[in-house]
């Protein structure tokens, strides 16, 4: 158990509709704090379960898109055009049902290189655009990995100076990966969470009320920033203290 920098704000939903609502909100308003400051949102995406979700909160949120730049915080190591690729995901999802986001607003990992090189790449890219992530959007697996950091492979916690690593092995196919490290993830202004489904309930519990130091997502404790969970009812059961 160690403590958290900032506290962590719960937004629990009892329905789907409830948590793209919630979604949409957080998108607006950190929006529109970034916007305040300056001319450019940044956001990283994350893959997985969000995708939809996210998807559905920017048809519904009403939002202004025109300014976000969309970075990546893992990117799966194989062709845009390939299943498994995160880009491929959102770009399939977004650019036929989003008319108002391009592709030009993506700041996406370069695949056809080496992948060392590819991470190195991605991390100039980020530094190029980004000194402080103004959200980060995450997901978290049943086994408590965020971004590509697995339990299984904990030297990549340790990491103090990349920002941008190559992953090798991963459990979670596909094996080869990249990911933003905890350096980077902890410098954001904001930090969101977006877990759903009961078989996450006790991780969700072990990450977030015991922050259990095995579980990569329990690394995750901005420095600076906010840190937000949105859970619905299912992955939610087991934090009751919390909301
Ligand atoms: O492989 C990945 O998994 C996590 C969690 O995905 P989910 O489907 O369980 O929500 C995701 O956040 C990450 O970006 C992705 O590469």
């Amino acid at each position: 158990m160690s403590e958290r920098k900032s506290p962590l704000k719960v937004i629990p939903s009892a329905s789907e509709e409830q948590l793209v609502q919630a979604l949409g909100d957080l998108l607006k308003r950190c929006s529109q704090e970034a916007l305040s400051r300056k001319d450019k949102f940044s956001v990283g995406l994350s893959g997985g379960s969000l995708i939809q979700l996210l998807t559905k909160a920017l048809k519904s949120g009403n939002l202004k898109t025109a300014d976000w730049v969309f970075f990546f915080c893992d990117e799966r190591y194989v062709p845009l055009d390939d299943n498994d690729s995160t880009y491929g995901a959102y770009r399939a999802e977004w650019l036929t049902q989003l008319p108002c986001i391009q592709e030009s607003q993506f700041v996406r990992a370069d695949t056809s290189k080496p992948l060392d090189a590819c991470a190195a790449d991605y991390e100039a890219k980020v530094k190029s655009q980004v000194d402080q992530f103004d959200l980060l959007l995450l997901g978290m697996g049943p086994d408590g990995h965020t971004c590509s950091l697995f339990p299984e492979q904990p030297a990549t916690l340790q990491e103090t100076k990349c920002l941008v690593i190559p992953i090798r092995n991963s459990p979670k196919p596909p094996p080869e990966r990249i990911t933003f490290t905890l350096p980077l993830i902890n410098n954001a202004r904001n930090v969101a969470f977006v877990v759903t489904g009961a078989g996450k309930a006790s991780v969700v519990k072990s990450v977030f009320v015991d922050l259990d130091k095995k579980f990569p997502a329990a690394w995750v404790n901005p420095t600076k920033g906010q840190l937000t969970l949105i859970v619905d009812a299912g992955a939610g059961e087991e934090i009751t203290a919390l909301n």
